[in-house]
């Protein structure tokens, strides 16, 4: 499937109140004011980009958003499908359906893939069943008893994406799915992440493959020095020249 051919509905502003939305959120290393004061929303189901040029907060934003330990959140709203996701404990946010796949993947050594998706459902609610997981990665089935780390960077990533299905996520968080993949691969993730859209699981994507990532999706934000610049659809940035010149050198 050549993901630039991808027919999705067009999308549009949340009205009433959105399936997700941060408000105002202001993040901090230290005493250094990162994130200032970043707003935008998401209608449930659709992919959102994440984009600005290296530094401008996207992973900071994210981690914002999953209630990371780091940066620390002092002000601003959090709220994913009606439920609060600021002022509470950290961990509540995953308990709520917030999965961050971060960018290292965080594969844990010495295991399988399969004992990697059973350590993902010990604590908290289960989400997708093995077998709906090793349909949308077949890779996954062949590598099952597998050591993860093991795997080519492509299958790893797969069996990230994969642990957070196996839990009930509402919002994905990806950094940089693509990183150090080569196209082809590039191409299986998309089809995977296309899939879970079509499961109707709402995503934010970091990424420095700026073009990839709006062709897989719905809405794009733009970042600069931690502040939002641009909020709109993937087509509008698509579109705009000026802009993707402007804050994404492309
Ligand atoms: N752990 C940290 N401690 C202090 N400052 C940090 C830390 N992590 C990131 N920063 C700073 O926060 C700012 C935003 O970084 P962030 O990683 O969120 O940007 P980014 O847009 O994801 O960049 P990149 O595309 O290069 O990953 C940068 O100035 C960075 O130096």
């Amino acid at each position: 499937m050549n993901v630039h051919t991808i027919q999705r509905p067009q999308a549009t502003q949340p009205t009433g109140t959105p399936f997700f939305y941060c408000r105002n959120l202001d993040s901090y290393y230290g005493d250094s004011y990162i994130v200032q004061k970043v707003s935008f929303s998401l209608n449930k189901g659709e992919i959102l980009a994440l984009l600005g040029r290296n530094g401008a907060g996207k992973t900071s934003t994210l981690r914002s958003i999953a209630r990371a330990s780091t940066p620390e959140l002092h002000g601003g709203e959090v709220v994913l499908d009606g439920v609060k996701l600021h002022g509470k404990p950290n961990y509540f946010a995953a308990q709520a359906g917030v999965q961050l796949v971060q960018e290292d993947r965080r594969i844990i050594p010495g295991m399988t893939v399969e004992q990697n998706l059973q350590l993902a459902i010990i604590n908290g609610k289960k989400g997708w069943s093995f077998e709906r997981i090793y349909e949308l990665f077949p890779r996954l089935a062949e590598r099952r008893k597998q050591e993860g780390v093991t795997m080519s960077g492509g299958e790893q990533q797969m069996l990230a994406i994969a642990r957070a299905l196996a839990r009930d996520v509402k919002l994905l968080l990806l950094d940089e799915p693509y990183e150090g993949l080569a196209p082809v691969v590039r191409q299986d993730i998309a089809k995977a992440l296309m899939e879970v859209r079509a499961a109707g699981i709402t995503s934010i994507i970091v990424e420095q493959n700026a073009l990839a990532a709006l062709h897989l999706s719905d809405r794009a934000v733009i970042l600069d020095t931690g502040e939002v610049v641009f909020d709109g659809t993937a087509q509008q940035v698509l579109e705009d020249e000026d802009l993707r010149h402007r804050y994404l050198a492309i």
